[in-house]
């Protein structure tokens, strides 16, 4: 069970809603996923534009919570303006900050998601600031009052995987709110592997939307969460650097 702020979901995977082949194809890779948290970029979406296709008229609302996103944002005032025009359409009070530094890279701006994450607390959100995977940026988020903070894997729609284990792990280690492995996720096993390390959740799009097949892989990234996570909870063994042999030697007939 994932609890950011006084919400709880039963799935701890958290899908982006962007670049899928169709929206009949989006649809079934949502349901499969088993997800009940949708994230989607406020200004790329025809929210406000009854006439334009909108993927979340697709889908009975009531099994979701929306999670806006601030994509397109480049200082935290844009960041806020988008959303609270997130908040005016009625879509939710959480809302994922993502404040880009660097279009190369999309990289997020720590500075300016720092101050876009202290506004919106002020503001009454839900905050979930999408930042590096920057220990001491995490910890001065924390601080501020986030409710759940979401380093990167490695570059967003890169599907690189995660590039820094031992970061990702001193943020975990030190997080009192949920951390939510976000971005640059490539396959089942960079799920695994983040869940391994104590995530509470994971965010990802490119890695199932730009699969050749999204529905399989869906359901593919949903079971390695599952298998991930209980890794985690049973607790891996002690590695070591020399061979120990697998069956007892002790008692050995002819030793
Ligand atoms: C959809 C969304 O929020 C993205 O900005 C997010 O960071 C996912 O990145 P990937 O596409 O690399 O999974």
């Amino acid at each position: 069970m994932l609890t950011i702020a006084n919400r709880t979901f039963q799935s701890r995977l958290l899908l982006g809603t962007g670049k899928y082949p169709s929206f009949e194809i989006q649809k079934e890779a949502v349901t499969q996923s088993e997800t009940e948290i949708l994230t989607f970029a406020v200004r790329r979406m025809n929210i406000f534009e009854e006439s334009q296709p909108n993927f979340l008229e697709q889908l009975d609302l009531n099994k979701y919570t929306l999670l806006p996103n601030t994509a397109g944002a480049k200082t935290a005032e844009e960041a806020v303006r988008i959303a609270k025009l997130a908040k005016a359409s009625g879509l939710c009070d959480m809302i994922k900050v993502e404040v880009i530094g660097d279009q190369r890279t999309l990289l997020p701006d720590p500075v300016e998601t720092l101050k876009a994450s202290e506004m919106l607390l002020e503001e009454g959100f839900i905050v979930l600031p999408y930042t590096s995977d920057d220990v001491v940026l995490a910890k001065r988020l924390e601080d501020l009052g986030v409710h759940a903070v979401m380093p990167g894997a490695s570059p967003i729609g890169s599907g690189k995987g995660i590039i820094n284990p031992l970061n990702l792990s001193f943020i975990i280690e030190q997080s009192k709110v949920p951390v939510i492995v976000d971005a640059g996720i490539g396959s089942p096993k960079d799920v695994a592997y983040a869940m391994e390390l104590g995530a509470d959740g994971v965010l990802l799009n490119t890695a199932v939307s730009g699969a050749k097949d999204p529905i399989k892989m869906a359901q593919a990234v949903k079971y390695a969460l599952e298998a991930g996570r209980l890794g985690y909870e049973a607790g891996r063994m002690e590695e070591k650097d020399y061979a120990v042999a697998s069956s007892p030697t002790t008692g050995m007939v002819g030793s």
